[in-house]
C-alpha cells in the first residue's frame, strides 16, 4: 500500500514516516508548504521520498493519505482527495461545521477514517463516556470535561473533549451544540441544570491528557485517559490506513478500524 502524509513536517507527521516504514509499507511522499525548508527531513525519509506543495499531486501518487495538518487546509485537502480518488485518514481538529460538511461530502466519494484522537484507549473512553450518560440522569450529575495540552496547540477545547461531549450528548440523548458550557469567565451564573462544561489547560510540552467527570451531590465518578507519546496517534492513524485497503467510499471511525461492535 503507498501512503502519503500530509504535514510531513509536523509534531505527528515525523512519527508517521517512521510508522508507515516500520508496518512495510509504501512512503508515498508527503506534503508541506516550504518543500524547499524540508531539509532536515531528509534524515528520516527514503531517499528522493517526493515532498510536495500539492495535495492533488499527493493523492495522485498515494492509495492513501493520512492526514494531520490545520483546519484550514480540511476543505481544499476534501475536494483534491474525492477528485483524485486516495483514501483519507483525518486527524486534524478544530474543524468547523463548514468543514465538517466538506468531510462527509467527500466520503461520498472516498473512503475516510476520521477521528479526533487515534489511539484506542480514548477510543474505549469515548464509549464509555456515552454509557455512563445514559445511566447518570443529567438533572443529578454534572458532566464536565477536562483537557491539558502542549503549549502549542491551536484550537481548544481539544477535539478529543469534543468528542466524549459528543459521547456523553449522545448518551443522553440531546445535541451537545444546545447543552455546551466552555470558557467560563466572571459572573457566568449558576451552572445550567444538564450542561455538558469544558474546561482546557495549556503547558510544556503534555501530550494530551482527558477526564469526564460527573458530580452529583452525594459522589463523583470520573474516567480519566493521559497519553504518555505522541507516537501512540501515528501508530493508530497508520492501523486506519492498512484497514482502508479495499474499503468502500463512506465515513469510518477508530471503533470501525477496533472493530468494536455498535453499543
Ligand atoms: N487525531 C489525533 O489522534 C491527533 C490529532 N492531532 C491534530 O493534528 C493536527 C496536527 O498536529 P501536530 O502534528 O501537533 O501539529 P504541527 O503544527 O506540528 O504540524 C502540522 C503541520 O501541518 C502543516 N500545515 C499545512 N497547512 C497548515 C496551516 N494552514 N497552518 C499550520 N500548519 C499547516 C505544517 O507543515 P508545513 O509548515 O511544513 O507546511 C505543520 O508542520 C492538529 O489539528 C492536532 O490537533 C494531533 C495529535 C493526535
Ligand atoms: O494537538 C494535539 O497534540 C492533540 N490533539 C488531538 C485533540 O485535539 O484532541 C488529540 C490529542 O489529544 C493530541
Amino acid at each position: 500500500m503507498r501512503i502519503g502524509i500530509a504535514g510531513i513536517t509536523g509534531r505527528v507527521g515525523r512519527l508517521l514516516v517512521q510508522e508507515v516504514l516500520a508496518a512495510g509499507a509504501v512512503l508515498a511522499g508527503g506534503t508541506t508548504r516550504h518543500p524547499e525548508q524540508a531539509g532536515d527531513l531528509a534524515r528520516i525519509l527514503p531517499q528522493n521520498t517526493p515532498l510536495l506543495a500539492d495535495m492533488a499531486e499527493l493523492a495522485r501518487i498515494s492509495d492513501v493519505v493520512i492526514d494531520f495538518t490545520h483546519a484550514d487546509t480540511v476543505i481544499p485537502n476534501a475536494r483534491a482527495l474525492a477528485q483524485g480518488g486516495a483514501a483519507w485518514v483525518l486527524g486534524t481538529t478544530g474543524l468547523s461545521p463548514m468543514q465538517l460538511d466538506a468531510v462527509r461530502e467527500a466520503a461520498g466519494h472516498i473512503a475516510v477514517v476520521h477521528a479526533a484522537n487515534f489511539s484506542p484507549g480514548v477510543t474505549l473512553v469515548q464509549r464509555l463516556a456515552t454509557m455512563m450518560g445514559r445511566a447518570l440522569p443529567a438533572e443529578s450529575y454534572d458532566a464536565e470535561i477536562v483537557e491539558m495540552h502542549h503549549r502549542q496547540k491551536v484550537d481548544a477545547p481539544s477535539g478529543t473533549a469534543l468528542a466524549i461531549g459528543e459521547a456523553v450528548a449522545r448518551g443522553r440523548d440531546v445535541a451537545l451544540a444546545e447543552v455546551r458550557e466552555s470558557g467560563r469567565d466572571g459572573h457566568t451564573g449558576p451552572r445550567k441544570p444538564g450542561a455538558i462544561g469544558f474546561a482546557a489547560l495549556r503547558g510544556g510540552q503534555i501530550v494530551g491528557e482527558h477526564e469526564v467527570l460527573f458530580t452529583s451531590a452525594d459522589e463523583q465518578i470520573s474516567l480519566a485517559h493521559k497519553a504518555f507519546d505522541r507516537r501512540i496517534f501515528a501508530t493508530g492513524a497508520v492501523r486506519a490506513a492498512l484497514w482502508l485497503e479495499n474499503r468502500d467510499s463512506g465515513l469510518y471511525n477508530m471503533e470501525d478500524v477496533l472493530g468494536l461492535p455498535p453499543l
